[in-house]
């Protein structure tokens, strides 16, 4: 979990490789409408991301016992909750950085709908992990190898894999 272009595709696709299991990207579930309402500099509202993550839950249940890895902003607690309906085993890893280090490598990446204008909302909208939530805060203020070493390294820690 985390905003656009904290680095959740980058860290993701390793991590699914390395511990060989499915991978899905949040932004492959997403309806047309949303594409082009982000593409266009509006943020998704709640009503938006219901069918986004109703998809996203379907995709998670399917898998339940045998593992896979999701990257997906799952910005706030409530989006988080209707995913662990899907899997209570649910284990997120939030890529935390701030807004100012962010921007710069979102300006840095192209061919991409998610314009870096939208980078504020998706602060706004973000709800870090809480209490009782299963999972891990790691800086992505490293390099890319860093963040994945980190990631890595926190899910041993947690058991996890
Ligand atoms: N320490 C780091 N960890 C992860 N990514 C980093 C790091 N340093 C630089 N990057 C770069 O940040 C950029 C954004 O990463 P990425 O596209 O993986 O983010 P994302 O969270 O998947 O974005 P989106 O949600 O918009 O799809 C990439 O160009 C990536 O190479
Ligand atoms: O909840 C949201 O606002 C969306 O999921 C966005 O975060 C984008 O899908 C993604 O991060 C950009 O690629």
């Amino acid at each position: 979990m985390g905003v656009s272009g904290s680095g959740k595709s980058t860290v993701g696709e390793w991590l699914a490789q390395v511990l060989d299991l499915p991978f899905a990207d949040a932004d492959d579930f997403h309806p047309q409408r949303n594409i082009e309402k982000m593409s266009a500099g509006t943020p998704l509202d709640d009503a938006d991301r219901a069918p986004w993550l109703e998809a996203m839950a379907d995709w998670l249940g399917s898998r339940t016992g045998s593992g896979a890895v999701l990257v997906c902003s799952a910005l706030k607690r409530r989006y988080r909750d209707r995913l662990r309906q899907a899997s209570e085993q649910l284990f997120f890893v939030h890529l935390d950085g701030s807004y100012e280090l962010i921007a710069e490598r979102l300006a840095g990446r192209s061919g991409h709908f998610m314009p870096p204008s939208l980078l504020r909302s998706q602060f706004e909208a973000l709800e870090p992990l809480g209490r009782g939530e299963r999972g891990v805060t790691v800086s992505v203020a490293g390099s890319p190898d860093e963040t994945r070493a980190a990631v890595r390294s926190a899910l041993t820690r947690a058991g996890v894999c």
